[in-house]
């Protein structure tokens, strides 16, 4: 390849690099298929003219995918403000001002970022329970946490009304599921929920709906940060590369010159030992004069050819230098924005009250380790963990105090737990702590002792000590179940834990 050429694919590279980094925060299929062209032409050696053909085809792809970012951005936007005021038509009366306020505020600070989208939804919802503060049915039609969080109403709203306000919600809802970008592998889980939503009219499915929104949001946040971190991954690989080629190129072509240098050497000496045998002749000397003549200029002629092979060296010597330079350029720049596309992914798999790894990370997390321990057979116990009368706290405190509560809590929980046992803000005031390779004395004394440790925190709200307790339902992995199955069983326990008075450990005692 000649420099210029050269020079050229280090510029479509950039480009192509500066380009792609725009859609860090959001992609589409169509991106995805673009990216991965490229990337294979790439990696097949494509010549700079072609990278930069495939590029400008791209360019209005790249352009649009920009463009449904910031629109999706603003749907959610829109979304949020529209559920708050759907919240406020409901109760015909204003939801707690701070509260609302704050949220308010989260929304203009973090709509455009999509790794805060869950959180700013997770945010609503807090909301969404506090003002909503429906009352308890039979406990035992309790299903999942949010159920439960949200207790369905036995005073019951205007029916109309609340069907009417259902039915905006699902549509504003659905409308945003639209535009989620996730891979053909969810399409199923869209359609089923889509359909859940336009035949919902029943405002008490709220919550449990909007958490599936979240969690389908944070996949798909999650996922193509994942995609494009393995791809710019790729890139740099494909950057170190080059940058050897290009070292080796050049030091084959240092000796070449040295070769050329040496048969000089050779060529001077043996004109000169020509030049002495035609001198030594007497009797020819026309001939003489003309060898000499022909000597001379041959002479001439080496010389000069040794000059200009002197400066071509220098010269190639020199663009090799800023060629790598550019190279290593590059390479930090890709590795810098890999490490950012990473921070991003990391921040979305992390709750942002308590930066405890969240719902998403335990849902990652769990999958391998049931699978494993299925292969090994060690034990895997999981242990959700539950905030006795958190609405209290919020009620006499303000949501404030609540939050702080919830850090305090994961300090305690944090301190009592080992480096091999994991936990996961699974939401609202609910933990989840998994203990690995662990028999079932061992994870009923952690269970114990992280109890034990909350309950006996010092505690204080605006000066005034509080006690704190939680609830803790236990269940150990079997082979034959999945993961939800597991964690019903823990769930199941915590409810028996809460039913016999609180601040107690339960563990599922049943046969297989
Ligand atoms: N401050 C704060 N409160 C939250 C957050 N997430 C959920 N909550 C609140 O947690 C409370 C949960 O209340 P309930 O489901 O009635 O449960 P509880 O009062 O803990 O009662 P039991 O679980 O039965 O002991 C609700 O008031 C929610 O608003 C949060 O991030 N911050």
């Amino acid at each position: 390849m000649t420099e210029s050429a050269q020079d050229k694919l280090i510029g479509a590279l950039r480009k192509a690099i500066s380009r792609i980094s725009l859609l860090a925060e959001g992609n589409d299929p169509e991106v995805d298929s673009v990216i991965r062209q490229i990337r294979q032409n790439i990696t097949k050696g494509a010549d700079a003219d072609k990278i930069q053909a495939m590029l400008s085809a791209a360019e209005p792809h790249l352009l649009n995918s920009e463009e449904t970012h910031l629109n999706r951005a603003k749907q959610v936007r829109e979304t949020l403000h529209d559920l708050i005021d759907l919240l406020e038509v409901n109760h015909k009366k204003r939801l707690p001002s701070s509260e609302k306020k704050a949220l308010e505020s989260l929304i203009r600070l973090h709509w455009q970022s999509p790794p805060s989208w869950p959180y700013l939804f997770s945010s609503y919802l807090a909301l969404a329970k506090t003002t909503l503060s429906l009352e308890t049915t039979e406990e035992s039609s309790k299903q999942s946490l949010i159920k439960r969080l949200f207790h369905r109403t036995k005073k019951q709203q205007d029916t109309q009304n609340s069907q009417e306000i259902m039915a905006q919600i699902s549509h504003t809802l659905s409308s945003l599921l639209t535009n989620l970008s996730l891979s053909h592998e969810y399409d199923e889980q869209i359609i089923a929920l889509r359909e859940v939503l336009a035949n919902s009219n029943d405002l008490q499915q709220l919550p449990d709906l909007l958490d599936e929104v979240i969690n389908l949001i944070i996949i798909s946040t999650g996922k193509t940060q994942e995609g494009l971190t393995n791809y710019l991954n790729e890139l740099n690989q494909q950057l170190a590369s080059m940058n050897t080629s290009i070292v080796s190129h050049y030091k084959s072509q240092k000796t070449l010159i040295e070769n050329r240098d040496g048969l000089n050497v050779k060529l001077e000496k043996q004109v000169s030992d020509t030049n002495l045998a035609t001198q030594s002749a007497t009797d020819l000397n026309e001939l003489k004069e003309l060898i000499d003549t022909r000597m001379k200029a041959m002479t001439t002629t080496m010389v000069d050819y040794k000059q200009q092979m002197m400066l071509l060296e220098k010269e190639t010597h020199q663009s090799i230098i800023s060629l790598k330079s550019k190279v290593d350029q590059m390479e930090k720049e890709a590795s810098s924005m890999r490490t950012k596309l990473q921070e991003k992914l990391a921040q979305a798999m992390t709750d942002a009250l308590t930066n405890l790894p969240n719902r998403a990370a335990y849902q990652d997390s769990i999958l391998p380790l049931v699978q494993s321990s299925k292969k090994s057979g060690k034990k895997l116990f999981l242990a959700v963990c539950d905030i006795d009368h958190f609405k209290q706290v919020n009620d006499t405190w303000g949501h404030q105090a609540g939050d702080k509560v919830l850090r305090l809590v994961t300090r305690q929980l944090l301190n009592s737990l080992s480096n091999k046992d994991m936990i996961f803000r699974y939401g609202g005031e609910e933990f989840v702590a998994l203990f690995v390779n662990s028999n079932e004395q061992e994870a009923i004394h952690k269970a114990e002792t992280i109890r034990a440790a909350v309950e006996s925190a010092p505690f204080n709200v605006n000066g005034a000590p509080i006690t704190i307790t939680i609830s803790i339902g236990m269940a150990c992995h079997r082979v034959t179940e999945d993961h939800d199955s597991l964690f019903e069983r823990a769930d199941k326990q915590l409810y028996i834990a809460k039913q016999a008075g609180r601040n107690i450990v339960k563990v599922d005692q049943t046969k297989e």
